[in-house]
C-alpha cells in the first residue's frame, strides 16, 4: 500500500480542520482546560463529541492535556456498544487504544447527547463520599436553594431547574474497570430519565449535554455546586432546606 492509500484508509481528513469548533480540535482544547481545573489530571477523565454520524473519542491512558487532533479516534454512528471488537471505527491512530470510557460515552449518545465529559474532580469524589453508602442503588446527591442549580436542565425539552427546585444526581458504585460502569450508568439513566449527569463513587462524574457548550457549562455548574456542598458540609449547613 502506498502512503497516499494509507492516509485515505485511515481517514485522516476526519480530524484535520482549520475550524477551532471541529471536534478533533475541540477535544484537545477542552482537555487542556479540564486539566487546569483538576478534572483530567494523571490521564484520568476525558471527553467525547458527536457530530452528525461521527463520534470523536480520545485515546486511552495518555496525558489528556497534551492530546493532538491526530490522536483522535472516529466511530461511525450508530455503532454496536458491545462487543468492543464490533464497534465501527473509521479512524484509528497507530499505537493508541480508544478511551476505556467509550461504552459510557456511547450510552450518553444513545440518550441523544452531543457531548459527554468524564471528570475525576475531587469535589465530585468528595460528594460521593459524603452521601451514605447504605442507600445503595437509590444513592443520590440532592441540593436546593442554590442559584447555580439554574445551570442544570430539568430534563430534555423541560427548561432549566429553578432556584426552589431540588437538583438530584444519582450515584453509582465504582467498578474495577471503567467499561464495567456501563450497566450502572444505564440503570441510573433509566431510573432518572431527566438526569444529565451520574456520579461514580470514589471515582468522579459523567456529564452530558445536547451539545458541547451545554455539556461544558453543566459540568462547570455541577463542579461549582459540589465544591460548595463540601464546604457547606464542613460548616454543618444542610444541602436541602
Ligand atoms: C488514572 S487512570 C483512570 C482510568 O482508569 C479511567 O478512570 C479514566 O477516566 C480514563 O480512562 P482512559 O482510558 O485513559 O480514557
Ligand atoms: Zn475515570
Amino acid at each position: 500500500m502506498c502512503p497516499a492509500d494509507q492516509v485515505a484508509t485511515n481517514n485522516d481528513h476526519l480530524v484535520q480542520s482549520e475550524d477551532p469548533e471541529h471536534p478533533a480540535n475541540l477535544i484537545p482544547e477542552l482537555c487542556r482546560k479540564f486539566y487546569n481545573w483538576g478534572w483530567v489530571t494523571g490521564t484520568g477523565g476525558g471527553t467525547s463529541i458527536r457530530q452528525g454520524d461521527h463520534i470523536f473519542i480520545a485515546p486511552s491512558g495518555v496525558q489528556k492535556e497534551l492530546m493532538q487532533p491526530n490522536n483522535i479516534f472516529v466511530l461511525q454512528w450508530p455503532t454496536p456498544k458491545y462487543p468492543a471488537s464490533d464497534r465501527n471505527y473509521i479512524r484509528k491512530p497507530l499505537k493508541l487504544n480508544p478511551s476505556a470510557c467509550t461504552p459510557l460515552f456511547l450510552t450518553a449518545f444513545e440518550q441523544g447527547a452531543g457531548c459527554c465529559i468524564h471528570t475525576h474532580s475531587q469535589w465530585a469524589v468528595l460528594v460521593t463520599l459524603l452521601v451514605e453508602r447504605e442507600k445503595g442503588p437509590d444513592a443520590c446527591f440532592e441540593i436546593s436553594n442554590i442559584e447555580q442549580i439554574k445551570g442544570i436542565p430539568r430534563g430534555k425539552g423541560k427548561g432549566m431547574l429553578g432556584f426552589f427546585d431540588t437538583l438530584k444526581i444519582p450515584i453509582i458504585e465504582n467498578t474495577a474497570f471503567e467499561e464495567d460502569l456501563t450497566s450502572g450508568l444505564e440503570a441510573a439513566m433509566n431510573k432518572y430519565p431527566d438526569t444529565y449527569a451520574v456520579l461514580v463513587r470514589r471515582h468522579g462524574i459523567y456529564v452530558w449535554g445536547d451539545n458541547t457548550a451545554k455539556a461544558k457549562t453543566q459540568c462547570e455548574s455541577l463542579d461549582y455546586i459540589f465544591q460548595l456542598a463540601v464546604e457547606m458540609h464542613k460548616l454543618g449547613l444542610p444541602w436541602v432546606k
